[in-house]
């Protein structure tokens, strides 16, 4: 069990990469997508670590990228959007919205609708949240299922009290690697923050890489470090920024 697992070594700005996750990592969970609450000293403790890692700092996210800028508006560092296939500060992964977005959300918004759920539109994707009804989880994933089956370049992310469509072939640990590739990421070693399965990829990578992985929150996971919750992870990187 991840709870048996110790808390991360305090960061070393001198020599540690920072791979952050946004949702159930630097914020908590919330009801409904649009419903989280940021920190208002997050952005700032961010731009400062950022600086002192030269720049080496990433949020990776499966949140549309404008929606990360949005909420952690005043950090103007690197940034991973859409499970690994937008970003800011580096060559977008994905250089156009996939083929057949619009179709896609179109058919994903009106069963939403139909169903009474939230429908989270996504730059290269959508999502349907069933946590105000997780009666409905089988229904959304047997739709979302035949979708990704009429459209191609399509695949499902599960994600927590949600299912999620996005295009194939990108993610966060894809990401990482191409992150990696950047001057101020030379010699450096990885160290990822995340939460959900989504995470678990980048995680391994983290591990494999020299570095190490930071589960926040329960389940199980490949990371040999764990905290708790987002405010201990908060905690953790303002304490990396007294220590400097
Ligand atoms: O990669 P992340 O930064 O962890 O983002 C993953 C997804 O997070 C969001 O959904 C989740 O958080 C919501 C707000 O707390 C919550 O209401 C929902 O139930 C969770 O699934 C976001 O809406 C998605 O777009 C992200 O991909």
């Amino acid at each position: 069990m991840t709870g048996k697992k110790p808390a991360p070594p305090a960061l070393d700005p001198s020599r540690d990469a920072l791979f952050l996750d946004f949702d159930g990592c630097l914020v908590d969970i919330a009801p409904r997508p649009d419903a989280v609450i940021v920190p208002r000293d997050l952005p700032g403790i961010l731009t400062e670590l950022s600086e002192a890692l030269d720049g080496a700092l990433a949020v990776v996210s499966g949140r549309s990228l404008h929606e990360l800028e949005r909420f952690l508006e005043g950090f103007e560092g690197l940034m991973v959007g859409s499970h690994g296939s937008e970003a800011r500060g580096m060559e977008p992964p994905m250089a156009e919205a996939p083929q057949h977005l619009g179709a896609v959300k179109e058919d994903l918004a009106g069963f939403a609708q139909e169903h009474d759920l939230i429908f989270e539109d996504k730059s290269h994707g959508a999502a349907i949240h069933f946590r105000s009804n997780p009666a409905k989880q089988g229904q959304v994933e047997a739709f979302t299922e035949a979708l990704t089956e009429r459209y191609d370049g399509f695949m499902i992310q599960p994600a927590k009290m949600a299912v999620e469509i996005r295009p194939q072939g990108f993610s966060k640990d894809g990401a990482l690697a191409i992150l990696s590739d950047l001057v101020q990421f030379d010699g450096r070693k990885p160290v990822y923050a995340g939460d959900d399965t989504t995470d678990e990829p980048a995680l391994a990578w983290a591990e494999e890489h020299g570095g190490f992985g930071i589960k926040v929150g329960d389940g199980e996971s490949v990371a040999r470090y764990h905290l708790a919750a987002p405010t201990n992870v908060r905690d953790w990187l303002a304490a990396a920024l007294r220590v400097e």
